[in-house]
């Protein structure tokens, strides 16, 4: 696609404008295979669980790390806002970071391969998903046409070319796919080994299911609506962390005139979590995703809402209005959103008292 400069996109990882954050439980041992992709940029973890554990960061990488503590005392009485044994806690590192963009990966994820073998540069391809328009008002047939070797299919207006500015891709994965647990108890041995080359705009108005394993976005237009909820320990639910962000920063992108584009890159799933802990830990989620979802539908914003921050203190007025009626746990979560949009205020000022607004 003429215009855009995909080589000098991979050749310059933007390393300086990318943050990595990684929420944890386990161990960050998987690093040390992603150390020839990682290791020149900086990574934020979130250490879950409990903070008198030390975890040891694989030389030679440049990071910082917090645990609870820490995010009590950088957060203070807001800290109740992130969520507590639940992957969730991953937004704290969305907070904390001064960067442009962000991409987070799961601690068991490793690095997958294209099928001529060579190995997959997730940053390099994200950034080039995240650095070219998206098209959400007319689909592409051939898909992403700001892809090389590929462009707009005939019948595509001409008006719709240029596109908007992309504030999330959403990376996919290969072996251990992100069913839930009523999918993973019937087909405990399938596999994705299907490698589709393809990246698409996910259309206007469209929401879809976002997981939080391999996700980039841009920080700087979407970085308040992307709140992985309150989930796990002391919750009634948990591993919708990365659902709620999903449907709340695809209704924001919508209104703000954001594009959103899932398929490549792709990482290797390495562990399936046991499903029997999951549908414990989901099973609430599964009721409630029948009201979540056309709850996010039939939502429209106001004009007056024209950042992510007041587009997200407007979403949580709904949640507490619309959502409280499903469960009393809805106002929890609205009280929530706003402490987290207060504390994202806080930490993240606004420059020359502008916030980001649409176009
Ligand atoms: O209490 C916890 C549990 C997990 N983590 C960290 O979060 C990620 C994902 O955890 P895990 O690999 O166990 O979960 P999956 O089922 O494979 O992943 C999907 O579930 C989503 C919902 O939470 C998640 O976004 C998906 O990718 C790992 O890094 C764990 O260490 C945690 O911090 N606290
Ligand atoms: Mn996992």
């Amino acid at each position: 696609m003429a215009g855009y400069n995909l080589e000098a996109i991979e050749a310059a990882p933007l390393k300086e404008d990318v943050d990595i954050v990684i929420p944890t439980i386990r161990s960050l041992d998987f690093l040390e295979q992603w150390r020839p992709f990682l290791k020149h940029y900086h990574l934020i973890i979130v250490q879950d669980g409990d903070p008198s554990i030390n975890i040891r960061v694989p030389e030679g990488y440049d990071y910082e790390l917090y645990n609870r503590n820490d995010i009590n005392r950088i957060l203070g009485p807001r800290a109740n806002c992130i969520s507590y044994k639940d992957g969730g806690c991953r937004c704290f590192g969305f907070m904390v970071s001064k960067k442009k963009y962000i991409y987070t990966i799961d601690d068991d994820c490793f690095v997958a391969k294209d099928p001529s073998g060579k190995e997959i540069n997730v940053i390099a391809q994200h950034i080039k998903n995240l650095e070219t328009p998206s098209t959400p008002h007319y689909f592409n047939t051939l898909y992403d046409p700001f892809r090389d070797g590929t462009d707009f299919v005939r019948g595509y207006p001409f008006s719709l070319r240029e596109g908007v500015t992309t504030a999330i891709s959403h990376g996919l994965w290969l072996n251990i796919p992100d069913y839930d647990a009523p999918t993973q108890l019937v087909k405990p041995r399938e596999r994705n080994i299907r490698y589709v080359d393809a990246v698409m705009t996910i259309p206007k108005g469209v929401l879809y299911p976002m997981c939080g394993m391999n996700l980039a976005f841009n920080r700087e237009l979407i970085g308040p609506a992307m709140y992985f909820g309150l989930m796990g320990e002391g919750q009634p639910i948990s591993r919708y962390d990365d659902m709620w962000a999903g449907w709340a920063a695809k209704v924001v992108c919508d209104h703000l005139g954001f594009g959103v584009k899932t398929g490549l890159p792709y990482v290797w799933h390495s562990k399936a979590s046991n499903p029997f802990v999951n549908l414990k830990k989901e099973h609430k989620g599964l009721h409630w995703q029948e009201d979540m979802v056309p709850f996010f539908q039939n939502l429209r914003l106001s004009k007056e809402s024209d950042t992510a921050a007041k587009c997200y203190m407007e979403l949580s007025n709904m949640t507490k209005e619309k959502l409280t009626e499903v469960d009393p746990y809805f106002e929890k979560l609205a009280d929530a959103m706003v402490a987290w949009i207060e504390a994202w205020e806080e930490l993240n000022p606004p420059v020359d008292g502008k916030d980001v607004k649409a176009k």
